[in-house]
């Protein structure tokens, strides 16, 4: 198993640069990593560290790719103790619902017994050309409390 597993939710790519961004600054920190584009609970390890990504489209909406992870999440309560995650959001401060998605995933993952570690990062793509940037400068210290 990944020292990390990073998991996106993305429908025109954004969020899937930066995981793919995080990820090899995470193995430059000698950790593994394992990125999953829309996974389905069975593809996830039930323990260990999840690092999750994730735009918002409609409004306030999951992409289309994440969305069944997250009825699973909320449909079967899996028992996600042993998970210890943290979250990254890319919205646009345009919307009312600026990172909606980012939201929802945490309080599904928390109401299934997961550990948050760190706050959840929100980047509003308004303010960063380049979203890697701001993840880049969140992970430096996420990587310390894992
Ligand atoms: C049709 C549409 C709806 C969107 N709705 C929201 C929204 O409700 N809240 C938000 O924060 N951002 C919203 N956004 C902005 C996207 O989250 C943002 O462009 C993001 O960078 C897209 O990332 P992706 O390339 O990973 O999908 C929306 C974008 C589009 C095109």
């Amino acid at each position: 198993m990944a020292d990390v597993t990073l998991i996106t939710g993305s429908t025109l790519g954004g969020a899937e640069y930066v995981a793919e961004h995080l990820a090899e600054k995470l193995e430059d920190a000698g950790l593994s990593t394992q990125t999953l584009h829309g996974p389905l609970l069975e593809d996830l390890p039930i323990d260990g560290i999840w690092l999750l990504i994730t735009s918002t489209h409609g409004a306030g909406d999951l992409p289309d790719n994440l969305l069944p992870l997250y009825e699973e999440l909320k449909e079967q309560q899996p028992d996600l103790a042993n998970v210890r995650f943290g979250a990254i959001g890319l919205g646009s401060r345009e919307y009312d619902t600026f990172c909606g998605a980012v939201e929802k995933v945490e309080t599904e993952m928390k109401a299934c017994g997961a550990q948050q570690i760190g706050e959840t990062l929100k980047i509003n793509i308004l303010d960063h050309d380049i979203p890697e940037d701001p993840a880049e400068i969140w992970l430096a210290e996420w990587k310390k409390l894992l």
